[in-house]
C-alpha cells in the first residue's frame, strides 16, 4: 500500500486530494495546523475523516516536519499548506511567505537530509505570473508576482526546481491558476457570489458588494486539478506544469451566469465597494495548459461557465440540508 502525507489536508485542495487518493488504496496522512473539530468540516462533508490518519503539526516548523516525514517514510508527499488567500496577503506578508516559502524549504532540507526517495508535489500559483499584458502564461513565461502571496509563491518554485537539480530530489511545482468548488470558503470571490445570489434568490439578502469586477480569470473546477497533482508524481521525470482551463472570462461574465442560472438580474444587485479593492491586483489572466494536456495526458473538463452553475446546484442542495 502507497503511503501519502498531506500537508494541509484540511483546505478545498487537500480534502479532494485524500479522497482521490483513498479511492486508489493509498494510506493517506493528512496534516493540519489544529486539530479543532471545526477545522475538519471538509473531510466531514466529503464523508473521509475517519479514513485519514489526521497529525497536527505546523509546517514552517522544521522539527515538527522532521519528525513526520522520519516517522512515516512516505512514497508521495503534497504540499497543499499555506495562507492561500491573495487578499490577505497583503495584511499578512510574514505570516504567508513563512507558511508558503520557509515551509516548503523545511520540507526539501527533511527530504535532502534524511535522503528519503519520496516524491514531492509544490502547490504553486498562476498568480505568480502577474498582469501579462494580453499574453498569455505557459510554463517558459517569466514571474512578474504582484502580491506577497505571488512573491512566496515564487520563492517556492525556485526553491523545487533549485533541490530538483542540485540535489537530484523528485520534486515537482503544479502552477495552478484559479479552482473553485463547493468547499471553498466565501473569502474567494466564486464562493461569495454564488452564496448571496442563493441568498437573494430565497430573499434573505438584497445586496451583494465586490471590488473590481472588470477583472479576468481562469477559473477550473477543484476536483480535476488534484488529479493532475497526483498525474504529475506518476511521471519518469519530475517536471513542472500548468493546470487550467484554457478559457478566461471576466468576473461580471461570471456574476452573469450565476444569477441568470437563479433567474435574477445581477445589475439589481451587485455593488462596488472599495474595501475589496487591492493595493495590486491582476487585471487578465489567461494560461495554456498545452504541456499536461500534452505529457500528462491532463485536460480539464469543466470551465469558469460550468464551475459557475456547478457551484450553484451545490449551494442549493447543501442550504436544503
Ligand atoms: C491562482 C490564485 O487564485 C486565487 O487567487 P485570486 O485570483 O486572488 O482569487 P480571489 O477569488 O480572491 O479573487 C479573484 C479576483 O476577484 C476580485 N474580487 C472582486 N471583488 C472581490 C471580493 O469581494 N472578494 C474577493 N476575494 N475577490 C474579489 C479580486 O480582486 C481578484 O482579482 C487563489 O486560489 C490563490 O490561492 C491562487 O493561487
Amino acid at each position: 500500500m502507497k503511503r501519502a502525507i498531506i500537508f494541509g489536508v484540511s483546505g478545498q485542495d487537500g480534502a479532494f486530494l485524500a479522497q482521490l487518493l483513498l479511492g486508489k488504496n493509498y494510506r493517506v496522512i493528512g496534516v493540519s495546523r489544529t486539530m479543532r473539530t471545526d477545522s475538519f468540516h471538509n473531510l466531514e462533508l466529503l464523508n473521509i475523516r475517519n479514513k485519514i490518519e489526521l497529525v497536527s503539526s505546523s509546517i514552517h516548523d522544521f522539527r515538527s516536519v522532521f519528525t513526520i516525514m522520519n516517522r512515516y517514510k512516505p512514497d508521495e508527499v503534497y504540499n497543499l499548506a499555506g495562507q492561500s488567500s491573495v487578499a490577505r496577503s497583503f495584511d499578512e506578508p510574514f505570516e504567508t511567505f513563512e507558511s508558503i516559502s520557509v515551509a516548503n524549504l523545511n520540507l526539501l532540507e527533511v527530504i535532502r537530509i534524511l535522503k528519503l526517495p519520496v516524491r514531492l508535489y509544490n502547490a504553486g500559483s498562476g498568480d505568480c505570473f502577474g498582469n501579462m499584458d494580453g499574453q498569455t502564461a505557459c510554463e517558459e513565461t517569466p514571474f512578474r508576482p504582484q502580491s506577497p502571496y505571488g512573491v512566496a509563491k515564487s520563492a517556492a518554485y525556485f526553491q523545487v526546481a533549485n533541490y530538483r537539480k542540485a540535489y537530484d530530489i523528485f520534486a515537482c511545482t503544479g502552477i495552478l491558476f484559479n479552482h473553485e468548488s463547493y468547499l471553498r470558503p466565501e473569502e474567494f470571490v466564486t464562493q461569495k457570489i454564488v452564496k448571496a445570489a442563493c441568498l437573494i434568490a430565497k430573499g434573505q439578502a438584497d445586496e451583494l458588494l465586490l471590488g473590481n469586477i472588470s477583472i479576468e480569470r481562469d477559473w477550473g473546477w477543484a476536483p480535476e486539478y488534484v488529479t493532475a497533482m497526483w498525474m504529475m508524481l506518476q511521471t519518469k521525470k519530475a517536471d513542472d506544469y500548468i493546470i487550467a482551463t484554457g478559457i478566461t472570462l471576466s468576473l461580471k461574465e461570471f456574476i452573469a451566469v450565476v444569477f441568470d442560472y437563479l433567474d435574477l438580474n445581477w445589475k439589481k444587485y451587485v455593488k462596488t465597494d472599495d474595501q475589496f479593492l487591492r493595493p495590486t491586483d491582476i487585471q487578465t489572466i489567461r494560461a495554456n495548459p498545452g504541456k499536461a494536456e500534452k505529457k500528462l495526458n491532463w485536460k480539464a473538463r469543466y470551465n469558469g461557465y460550468d464551475v459557475a452553475r456547478m457551484m450553484v446546484d451545490a449551494e442549493l442542495k447543501y442550504q436544503k440540508k
